[in-house]
């Protein structure tokens, strides 16, 4: 059981009463790109309605992920242990940070899905079409969602929407279930304090913009610029968006990137969350147009390395970091 102790908590009191930026993208081009910019600004999150993903393609993949995951423990562990790719369970990563959750993580590009698909699937090319649709569906509204931030910044046109459509980026992607909670089945008798449970640990995404979905199932929060703890409410027909570290960069702070967690024992019903993760290629310089700059020149390969050799919750890009007078 990994219960969330005071300590771990990064702010007070949960502020569930405030709602997050919600924006409908087939309004007006100017006006959801200056709401996107806002919402980034104030939350580095929002929630996107009228994003134009067709419901044939979402329950697709939500079916495949179910069938997956209601697969006998022994066969689910064919797929893993994830390296980083492949099927997990409680583990995250490499350095020993633990969830209440079973989840896989995949890579984007289509060979790899195909090759995945034999050991997750018993009807692969129905999985991989599945998995390669949504994907798609992602990596467009992914550039969508860039293309009206650039706007919403006054940067010049498909200059961020360039970065995911590079045909060696390095977005990828996670299915995350978060098993019902049942305090006696779990043999969680350490939990009389009635410590909320943490689904996935309190950290930030590295890449550039995360797209998440959910089923009806809550346990989500974000971390406000003051700190002060949001409960973001699951919708069956919305998108999340979370700006990550590599857009905190690009935008040289303008946008930071939205600290958040999951908490597991808000339901009784198990949870799903879907998570693309857009970002470029390993080769690609994360330098920021606006001045003065307040990081050094890296790379995202360079970036990924040092993400993948600290914890979940640690704040990577302090590392990077231009001191105020250089
Ligand atoms: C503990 C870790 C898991 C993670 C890599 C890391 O070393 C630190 C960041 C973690 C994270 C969070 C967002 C995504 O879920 C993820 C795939 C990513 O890119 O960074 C995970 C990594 C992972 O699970 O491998
Ligand atoms: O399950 C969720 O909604 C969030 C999971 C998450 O933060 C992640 O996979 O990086
Ligand atoms: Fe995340």
């Amino acid at each position: 059981m990994v219960a969330a102790s005071p300590a771990h908590h990064s702010s007070g009191e949960d502020q569930s009463f405030i709602s997050v930026p919600r924006i409908d993208m087939s309004l007006d081009r100017h006006l959801v790109a200056n709401r996107i910019v806002k919402a980034c600004e104030d939350y580095g999150f929002f929630r996107l309605v009228n994003h134009g993903v067709p419901d044939h393609i979402i329950s697709s993949m939500e079916e495949e992920v179910y069938d997956f995951f209601s697969k006998p423990a022994c066969k689910k562990q064919e797929a893993g242990p994830p390296s980083p790719f492949g099927y997990g369970c409680k583990l995250i990563g490499l350095n020993g940070d633990m969830g209440e959750l079973e989840y896989i993580l995949l890579e984007t590009n289509p060979m790899a899905i195909s090759r995945r698909s034999l050991v997750m699937s018993t009807d692969p090319i129905k999985f991989s079409d599945a998995v390669t649709g949504y994907l798609q569906a992602m990596k467009d509204l992914c550039c969508k969602i860039l293309d009206h931030m650039a706007q919403g910044l006054q940067l010049p046109d498909k200059s961020l929407s360039c970065l995911i459509k590079d045909n060696d980026n390095d977005s990828c992607f996670r299915v995350n279930h978060y098993p019902p909670f049942d305090g006696n089945a779990n043999g969680n008798t350490n939990n009389s304090l009635n410590c909320p449970l943490v689904g996935f640990g309190e950290h930030c995404d590295p890449q550039i913009i995360t797209i998440q979905r959910s089923n009806n199932v809550g346990g989500l929060q974000i971390y406000s610029k003051g700190n002060h703890c949001i409960s973001v409410p699951p919708h069956p027909t919305e998108f999340c968006v979370f700006v990550g570290d590599a857009l905190q960069v690009l935008t040289n702070k303008k946008f930071l990137s939205v600290r958040h967690r999951v908490l597991a024992n808000s339901s009784k019903q198990s949870r799903i969350s879907m998570m693309y993760f857009g970002a470029p290629s390993l080769a690609a310089s994360l330098s920021s147009p606006f001045l003065p700059r307040r990081y050094k020149n890296f790379t995202w390969g360079e970036y990924k390395k040092v993400v993948y050799y600290r914890r979940l919750g640690d704040r990577r890009l302090d590392l990077f970091e231009l001191s105020e007078n250089v």
